[in-house]
């Protein structure tokens, strides 16, 4: 039976009339349409009968992949998204952890160290990759995605032009701060926007300011802009020393050494995931690197650097620990598979210490070569706070990124916990909207929570909280909590997380998306 436009009684089932009809027309299955979108043939055959709501994210994508303009869509600024979650659902099944925003933000700015093609695999299709991609393009970048959606390809000109940058795109992130360590072996003289980012608190640049500055960068900041003047390199064998061991930091010295032609040495080097999955890809293109997951680096780079690649991003351990989080709060049974072992060991141990149930399978190695992966299943379990407060340290300590959604997991466990973010001086305010959803969260000071569990959840209408991670964590706790929940505003969860709505459905969650 052919179904027409007129069977269809509602909007969402006139676009999936549509969509159908698009993919039949290119003689694709529902399964092949599903691998170009990066979701799973069930998803497809929802959206397909108008029982699926789609973001503007996947209706691109569908248009993308279907080579069609089935809605037009605009380009003014969209309407917020808002979920209504009902809550107290039990989830099950398995879902897979994507790459990482933060190794792929650094492998693209690195990118412009190579003359020759990159192709970075499976890539998240997130905002914040658009952002830095919408800024590479600007500056006369090819960067392309592969049909199916999940690799970008990158090949930039002989030269780039840096008067015309999107400024829009990159003050919307602070990762345009990494275009200064492998530019300033290029340019003896550039500006490059402000840093921008998530509600934070103060980010200071100043670090990296001291760590380029024995690259002989200079830095003044003008209005809006900072303009970085270069004085040539002698090739003479570097030392340099990081005041923090922070991670895009370390990543800017890296590339500032990866494109001089002789060898430095960096001190206080953050070992994390995204900073290693920079040093595997810098391998590729024949720099030397030694140190790879320790504090001290070794790098022996090249000026000039032309090679065809392919490197495989890793995966992510703030969305593993986000999705295992899923799990813990729901009481369900679910597995998350692809975890990063190496970067939640720390995490895993502390869940364990508060009574989490949990099996690991046998560890294989992830796409690129390099990371060491588990699947990793969760169990129902009975939590208790821990004895000692939870606090982060740079790797290989307790990942800051990870340390929000400790809030929601104590917040399910019997007794006080105290969190300790020493980091952001505005990450953990955020963390007291779940007390709208009941839980007892008390903020000591900018830096410190008690939480007091079990917490009775009841569902609550919140706005979304301005920054990534706490974002996710309210909406984990609607997750926990009985009844309606609506989260209003989440566009900013798409900064990190590809299509988390969806995937988490798949897990059984209910979740709708809708805008006013
Ligand atoms: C794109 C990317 O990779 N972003 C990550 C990166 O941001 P990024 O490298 O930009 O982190 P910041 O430089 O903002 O550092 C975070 C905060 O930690 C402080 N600090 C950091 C290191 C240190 O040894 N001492 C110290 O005091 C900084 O002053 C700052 O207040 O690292 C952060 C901290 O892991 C993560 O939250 C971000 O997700
Ligand atoms: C703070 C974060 O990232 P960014 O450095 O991109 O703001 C994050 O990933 O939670």
């Amino acid at each position: 039976m052919t179904t027409t436009l007129e069977d269809a009684t509602t909007p969402l089932a006139a676009i999936g009339t549509l969509i159908r009809g698009a993919r039949q027309n290119m003689g694709l299955t529902q399964t092949q349409l599903a691998e170009r979108l990066g979701t799973s043939q069930s998803a497809i055959a929802r959206i397909e009968q108008g029982s699926q709501n789609l973001s503007v994210d996947m209706l691109a994508r569908i248009n993308a992949a279907l080579d069609a303009d089935l809605l037009p869509i605009s380009t003014g600024s969209p309407r917020p998204t808002h979920l209504r979650v009902t809550g107290g659902q039990r989830l099950s099944g398995t879902i897979t952890v994507n790459s990482s925003k933060n190794a792929a933000v650094a492998l693209l700015c690195a990118s412009l160290l190579n003359r020759g093609r990159t192709v970075l695999r499976g890539v998240a299709r997130i905002v914040e990759v658009d952002r830095i991609v919408a800024v590479l393009q600007s500056i006369g970048v090819q960067v392309t995605w592969s049909p199916d959606g999940h690799d970008l390809e990158i090949v930039r000109p002989e030269v780039l032009d840096l008067t015309t940058i999107d400024d829009d795109a990159a003050k919307r992130t602070r990762s345009i701060i990494m275009f200064f360590g492998p530019l300033l072996g290029q340019e003896s003289s550039f500006d490059l926007p402000y840093a921008g980012g998530c509600n934070l608190g103060t980010r200071t640049v100043e670090p990296h300011m001291i760590a380029l500055r024995p690259f002989g960068m200079d830095v003044v900041a003008n209005a809006g802009a900072y303009h970085a003047s270069v004085v040539p390199d002698s090739g003479e064998p570097l030392s340099v020393v990081l005041t923090e061991r922070g991670d895009t930091v370390t990543e800017n010295a890296i590339m500032a050494a990866a494109g001089r032609d002789g060898v430095t040495t960096i001190r206080n080097a953050s070992p994390n995931y995204m900073v290693q999955d920079l040093c595997f890809y810098l391998e590729l293109l024949g720099v030397e690197i030694t140190g790879i997951g320790s504090t001290t680096l070794v790098i022996k780079g090249r000026s000039r650097i032309d090679a065809d690649v392919e490197y495989a991003v890793s995966e992510d351990p703030v969305e593993a620990m986000s999705l295992l989080t899923a799990g813990i709060v729901t009481d369900s049974e679910i597995t998350v598979a692809r975890v990063p072992i190496e970067f939640m060991e720390i995490e895993l141990a502390t869940l364990s210490e508060m009574g989490l149930q949990y099996s690991l399978t046998q560890e294989y190695t992830a796409t690129n070569g390099r990371t060491r992966l588990v699947d990793i299943t969760v169990y129902p379990s009975q939590l208790r706070a821990p004895i000692d407060k939870i606090h982060p340290m740079p790797f290989p300590g307790l990942n800051i990124d990870n340390l929000p959604f400790f809030a929601v997991i104590a917040a399910g466990a019997s007794g006080q916990t105290t969190i300790h973010d020493w980091v952001y001086d505005n990450r953990a305010i955020h963390l007291t909207d779940l007390t709208r959803l009941g839980a007892d969260v008390r903020l000591l000071d900018p830096h410190r929570l008690d939480i007091s569990g079990p917490t009775h959840w009841s569902g609550a209408e919140i706005s979304c909280p301005p920054a990534l991670r706490p974002a996710v964590v309210i909406l984990l706790g609607m997750m926990a909590a009985k009844g309606t929940s609506v989260l209003r505003g989440v566009d900013i969860i798409a900064r990190g997380y590809e299509q988390l709505a969806d995937r988490l459905i798949e897990l059984g969650a209910q979740i709708e998306t809708f805008r006013d």
